[in-house]
């Protein structure tokens, strides 16, 4: 199924803007991509994929049945995997599967997502991940393969973010060397894993592991779910998929139960804890957590996905805001481009700034976990804590706001941003998912907390603490940061305003048990400050981290360049200072003339990055097959594109819908 798109001029108010360009947009694209290889790389990548226009649909998925959303995305995940197995992968490395840029084609297939992203995404890092030598030789190779086809199952009916609470049960029988898979109630049922609905016919599956009558914890196993020839769902497995959601409309979530289902010993995945053939359990894993691998990973992966979704909502929301006129300045002059307004570049240029804040962070997270990963294989399992504690709240709030700013992207779109064909609500619907799975915004916060006020006890005594809570060395017992506007100075507000919240938790905590409270209701009656404080002390990672990111990879850049990295991240200082004005009066010297002066700072800003703006959203370099919208394209030719997306409606297939003659008619006749 191929449509063709009609080439068009390029809408004269863009081209105006891109004139106005003041620096060189490759340069900045080479940054955010991590360097010009990188870029040819990916450049190379899309022309495989899309040059041949595979990914066209000529119906919009939005107008097709559950049933033919699935199966048309289905048909366009096989032809998408072929793609990737014979000639990405080449160009990648096997290594590489992972690679964003096969993440970030991949939406030219979907708009919304594909039934095998949970089969690359998840199923095949566990293998990597929770897999002895032996087992990986056996499995891997099938599934990159797509011989196999899996999904990672672990969350159930009953419990998400609990995962000791995981009711699903496998029992070792050491005489036939065989576990025992069981669902022994309504609520053990697996529920929500993607792709296991229809498409998968393995699955990873977490469940409590039993064997000589004692319980030993949740641990992974690899099973077979469905006939590799005929698809049928195995005997005593009962598979399905859960129903319409939010979002996520093309990835078969599925539901999955046990009855009494036997795998062979080899299938529970043994790198870090092993059963033997007579049955007796053999832990090798120096850390208990090691099992939850494949989370941290995908926290990890997330911010950089969240950098993605939200340089495609600005993209869309800034070309279309360049061309959209609205409302008289003053009589009898032209109507302003919308972006002219400083409330509409308010709402839309902190959107570019947290896409760099947040691809500049990824790339330094990738890097932590990289080097964590690699003491670990040595047996090294000191820095996993911080690591831990460092995934969580920056998949926590990098979710978060990237959902946030995708809203205020379609806010500043108007009625059009409400359209589907404008791709803003199935961005949303997509990112709104990601702030609950892989651990809800809320508990991951709670977990960092837990890390910060072990580490503020640790600074409080003075001794040093690990490199991202370094500034509690410096401010655990400082009462308020003097205030200052430079970088430096917003920097270190930010991080007086983390230690000042952990601190104030920590006494919270402690007035709470001395008077009566035992640790963990105190810590209970504690947590909506220590949400606040993981919040704070991520904004101070972030803030920090996205500054000296920044500052590292522009130093041979051109001096246009310097200047336009460099206002966006004051950008996005000023702005989430200007956010936190009631934290920073309680934790800083800042004075109201301060505060005034930084306000008017911020608008200057604003003013100065307005020339810039449409070609720092071309420098995201997103095709318009993977922007999929009527309001972003590169030709902005907006008005054009949802009058032809409007045609496609089923409505407009016939001048007269049935309706009309079997109620309308009768009712306007007085005969229903
Ligand atoms: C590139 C990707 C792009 C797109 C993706 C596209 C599609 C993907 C779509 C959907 C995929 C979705 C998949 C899923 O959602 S899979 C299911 C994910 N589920 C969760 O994340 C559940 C969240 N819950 C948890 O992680 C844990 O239950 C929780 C950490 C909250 C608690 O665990 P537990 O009860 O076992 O521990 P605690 O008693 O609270 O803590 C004990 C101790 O352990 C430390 N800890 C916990 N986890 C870890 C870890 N992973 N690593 C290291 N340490 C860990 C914890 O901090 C405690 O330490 P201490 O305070 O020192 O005692
Ligand atoms: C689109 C989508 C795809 C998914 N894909 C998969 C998949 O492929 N595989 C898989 O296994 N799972 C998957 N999940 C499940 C997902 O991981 C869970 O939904 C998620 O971890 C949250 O758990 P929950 O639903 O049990 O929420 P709950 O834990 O029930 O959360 C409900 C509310 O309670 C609050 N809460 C819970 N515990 C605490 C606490 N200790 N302290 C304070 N507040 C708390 C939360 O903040 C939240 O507000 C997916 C979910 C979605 C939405």
């Amino acid at each position: 199924m191929k449509a063709n798109r009609p080439k068009r001029d390029v809408h004269p108010d863009l081209a105006r803007e891109r004139l106005k360009c003041n620096f060189n947009i490759e340069e900045v694209t080479n940054i955010i991509d991590g360097g010009k290889d990188k870029t040819l790389e990916r450049k190379k990548i899309e022309d495989i994929a899309l040059n041949n226009g595979a990914c066209l649909d000529e119906i919009p998925d939005e107008c097709l049945s559950i049933k033919e959303r699935y199966e048309n995305a289905i048909r366009k995940s096989c032809i998408y995997s072929n793609i990737v197995r014979n000639e990405m992968l080449e160009i990648t490395g096997m290594e590489n599967f992972e690679s964003p840029v096969l993440r970030r084609t991949a939406d030219a297939f979907f708009k919304d997502i594909s039934p095998f992203m949970l089969h690359l995404g998840m199923f095949v890092p566990t293998l990597i991940g929770q897999s002895t030598p032996e087992q990986m030789a056996e499995w891997l190779p099938k599934a990159l393969d797509m011989k196999i086809i899996g999904a990672y199952a672990q969350t159930e009916l009953g419990h998400g973010t609990f995962i000791r609470g995981l009711e699903t049960t496998a029992t070792y029988d050491p005489d036939k060397e065989e576990f025992v898979l069981h669902s022994p109630t309504i609520t053990s049922y697996k529920w929500w894993a993607g792709g296991l609905g229809k498409t998968a016919n393995h699955c990873v599956v977490m469940a409590q592991l039993y064997t000589q009558g004692e319980c030993h914890g949740t641990h992974l196993f690899i099973v077979q779910i469905r006939d590799l020839d005929t698809h049928m769902p195995l005997p005593g497995i009962k598979v399905g998929e859960i129903g319409p959601r939010m979002g996520f409309s093309s990835a078969d979530n599925g539901f999955l139960g046990f009855n009494s289902f036997r795998i062979p010993r080899q299938n529970m995945l043994m790198k870090h804890a092993k059963v033997e053939k007579d049955g007796c359990y053999v832990k090798s894993a120096k850390h208990g957590k090691l099992t939850y691998g494949t989370m941290v990973f995908i926290r990890v992966t997330l911010v950089s996905e969240m950098s993605f979704n939200l340089s495609k909502a600005a993209t869309i929301a800034i070309r279309y805001s360049a061309v959209r006129r609205q409302t008289e300045l003053r009589p009898n002059e032209p109507e302003p481009q919308i972006l002219d307004y400083p409330t509409q570049q308010h709402k839309l240029f902190i959107c570019i700034a947290t896409a760099h804040a947040f691809q500049l962070t990824s790339k330094w997270l990738w890097d932590t976990f990289q080097a964590v990963m690699a003491d670990v294989r040595k047996g090294n399992v000191d820095a996993l804590p911080e690591l831990h504690a460092l995934s969580s709240c920056l998949k926590a709030v990098s979710t978060s706001d990237a959902l946030s700013h995708i809203e205020q992207c379609r806010f500043a779109c108007g009625g059009h941003g409400y359209m589907l064909s404008s791709n803003l609500p199935f961005i949303y619907s997509f990112v709104a998912a990601t702030r609950t799975y892989e651990g809800d915004y809320t508990v991951l916060l709670l977990q960092t907390a837990r890390f910060l006020v072990k580490a503020w006890e640790q600074a409080e005594s003075g001794n040093n603490v690990t490199p991202t809570v370094a500034y509690l060395n410096r401010t655990a017992n400082t009462k308020r940061v003097v205030w200052d506007n430079t970088h430096e100075g917003i920097i270190q507000s930010f991080q007086a305003i983390a230690a000042g919240k952990i601190g104030q938790c920590v006494r919270s905590i402690r007035d709470r048990i001395k008077s009566g409270m035992d640790y963990e209701d105190a810590w209970l009656m504690t947590t909506v400050q220590l949400v606040a404080a993981a919040e704070a002390h991520c904004r101070a990672v972030l803030v920090n981290t996205y500054w000296n990111e920044m500052i590292r990879l522009t130093k041979s850049s051109s001096a246009n360049v310097k200047t336009v990295m460099h206002q966006l991240a004051v950008l996005y200082l000023m702005y989430w200072a200007l956010e936190k004005t009631g934290d920073l009066l309680k934790y800083s010297s800042v004075s109201k003339q301060d505060l005034d002066d930084l306000q008017r700072r911020y608008e200057e800003l604003l003013a100065a990055l307005r020339p810039n703006a449409v070609s720092l959203v071309d420098a995201f370099d997103l095709r318009d097959e993977i922007l999929h919208s009527s309001l972003g394209s590169y030709d902005g030719c907006v008005y054009e594109r949802l009058m032809e997306e409007a045609q496609k409606s089923p409505l407009n297939a016939e001048p007269v819908n049935p309706s009309f003659h079997k109620y309308i008619k009768p009712l306007m006749q007085g005969k229903l």
